[in-house]
């Protein structure tokens, strides 16, 4: 759930998001919600040059079955746990910078496990801060994540994954402290 006031993607008066199938209780949403998108991580998912437009592909497919916008930035400010996103007005240009990084990086290709885990941590946790979707950021981020460990060849054990330690370390890679998603990363591509 999202500090959000007076949300236009919101249902009036409600903080349920306006959805495809306009399930108007939140439990049933969400259960929906996470069924579908499971079933949807499980297909393929787009392919192309590594770039923003991908990363919103990915966004879409996760979330057409349930929101107009997928693969779309977000138009409103959003928070979590009193830790503010970037400002929609900066999205498109900070996810456009991000992604020129990672090019240069040639995409972490070529790196020993321990150099893969520092800077992959650092381009999840500026993703995070950037949070360029309304909802659906964190199974994007995570699902793209894979994607790219995949193709610099330190695929990621799908085995000892666990979502709780992943969102402590994401919190505290907000503010800046980055070791404990680097070794959540360097565990998860350790054989
Ligand atoms: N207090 C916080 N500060 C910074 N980042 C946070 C905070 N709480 C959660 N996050 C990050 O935001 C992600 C959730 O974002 P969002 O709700 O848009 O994604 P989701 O896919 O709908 O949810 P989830 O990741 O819980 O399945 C988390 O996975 C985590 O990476």
């Amino acid at each position: 759930m999202y500090d959000a006031v007076a949300d236009p993607y919101c249902y009036p008066g409600s903080t349920v998001l306006k959805n495809l199938l306009d399930l108007r209780d939140q439990v049933v949403l969400d259960r929906y919600e996470a069924e579908i998108t499971s079933d949807r991580a499980r297909e393929p998912f787009p392919e192309g040059k590594v770039s923003p437009a991908l990363y919103c592909a990915f966004h879409r497919h996760l979330f057409q079955d349930v929101y107009a916008w997928a693969g779309e930035y977000r138009t409103v400010r959003i928070a979590k746990g009193g830790n503010p996103f970037c400002f929609p007005e900066h999205i498109a240009v900070q996810v456009q910078r991000l992604f020129a990084d990672l090019e240069q990086q040639q995409f972490l290709r070529s790196l020993s496990i321990e150099a893969f885990a520092v800077k992959g941590a650092h381009f999840l946790s500026e993703l995070n801060a950037i949070h360029p979707f309304r909802e659906g950021n964190g199974r994007t981020q995570l699902a793209f994540f894979a994607f790219l460990a995949e193709r610099a060849g330190h695929p990621l054990r799908r085995q000892g994954f666990d979502p709780a330690q992943m969102l402590a370390a994401m919190i505290t890679s907000f503010s800046g402290d980055e070791i404990p998603l680097q070794s959540v990363i360097r565990d998860l591509v350790s054989k």
